[in-house]
């Protein structure tokens, strides 16, 4: 029998454990601040984020730093994925969002009829406070719900999962309703898999690695270079709200990323970029979108811009063929 102190251990670690989960799961608020007020301002043109922001809450107003870079990896993540949708067009893809949140892809890409002829199957994993959240204010709106419905009708669909991500590491982990192994599946970690130990990100991905036959790929947007003064900073200023972004030290670079998704079975190419450069190519952001940008907020402190920007990236990596049509020209080895 456990004897009594044992018990109390047992519950305080417990109670720990899920207030630094509570914490996380809170972080989904400030992603959806940053998506708010970069919408508000002009930055993204997303009806949705407004249906799943909570009914009362004040508009925020983000500094202009934070809402370019919320401009830039959403630009970023979204032609990724369209590439990913128009290659093979005709082809069924399925399409799962790790720590999803408030995240408003599906309905964007709905509205805008960005699936072409392409049937999506598109899952959204997260703990399940935020998936009841969501769930409600999905069902709550008429649009948003209209859209689910005309997704299914049309070949497509939407389905919300309450999972704890790390129970996928499991010995016998729990099957994700309507995955389809068969199917080229992206998956997406919009700063999501930084918050799990770095052996457990690693086996989350693995799971996948495992349960999808065919092409698979993965886009990570997550902070990187966590040892200069700005990241050091940066890495203090989450410690004292209690978060800690285990995998940061372990993929700290651009190469570091690039070579964690080559380990994980992302093993035909890699490419990264930090939001700095994604910002300044063309490539990534045409000169009309820059200047129209520039013109929404003044900004005189290009050189924390520079600073800010260049602690995030954008990471992506594949296996197979059909993401070789869609991506390869974007390998990066820098
Ligand atoms: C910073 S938010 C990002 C939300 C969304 N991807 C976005 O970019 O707007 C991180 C999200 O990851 C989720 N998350 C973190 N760890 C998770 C886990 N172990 N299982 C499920 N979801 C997790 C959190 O609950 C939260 O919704």
């Amino acid at each position: 029998m456990a004897r009594e102190d044992e018990v109390v251990n047992d519950t305080s670690e417990s109670d720990a454990e899920a207030g630094r989960d509570r914490i996380v799961q809170q972080t989904d608020q400030d992603a959806s601040s940053s998506r708010m007020s970069a919408v508000s301002l002009g930055y993204l043109d997303d009806p949705f984020t407004r249906g799943l922001y909570p009914p009362g809450d004040d508009v925020p107003k983000r500094y202009p730093i934070i809402n370019r870079g919320t401009y830039v990896r959403t630009k970023a993540i979204d032609q990724l994925v369209t590439r990913f949708i128009e290659a093979s067009p005709k082809q069924n893809k399925q399409i799962i969002s790790l720590g999803a949140g408030s995240d408003t892809r599906f309905f964007r890409f709905w509205a805008d009829r960005a699936f072409g002829g392409s049937g999506i199957e598109y899952h959204e994993l997260d703990f399940e406070a935020n998936v009841n959240r969501k769930r409600s204010m999905i069902r709550g709106s008429t649009q948003l719900s209209g859209y689910v419905d005309q997704a299914e009708k049309g070949g497509s669909f939407y389905r919300l999962h309450a999972i704890d991500l790390r129970d996928l590491t499991a010995k016998s982990p729990p099957i994700i309703p309507g995955l389809d192994a068969e199917l080229p599946t992206l998956l997406i970690s919009e700063c999501c898999l930084c918050y799990l130990p770095p052996d457990a990100a690693a086996s989350v991905l693995q799971y996948f690695t495992m349960h999808v036959k065919d092409s698979l790929a993965l886009i990570l947007y997550e902070p990187i270079r966590p040892f200069d003064a700005f990241g050091k900073t940066m890495v203090s200023n989450l410690a004292s709200r209690g978060i800690h972004l285990q995998t940061l030290k372990r993929y700290s670079s651009l190469e570091a990323q690039r070579h964690r998704l080559r380990l994980a079975g992302f093993d035909t190419g890699q490419g990264a970029r930090d939001v700095y450069q994604l910002w300044e190519s063309n490539e990534w952001t045409s000169q009309a979108e820059r200047d129209r940008v520039e013109r929404l907020e003044w900004l005189d402190e290009i050189e924390e811009w520079k600073l800010l920007a260049s602690h995030y990236c954008v990471a992506w990596g594949w296996r197979g063929d059909m993401f070789d049509e869609a991506w390869k020209d974007l390998r990066s080895t820098e």
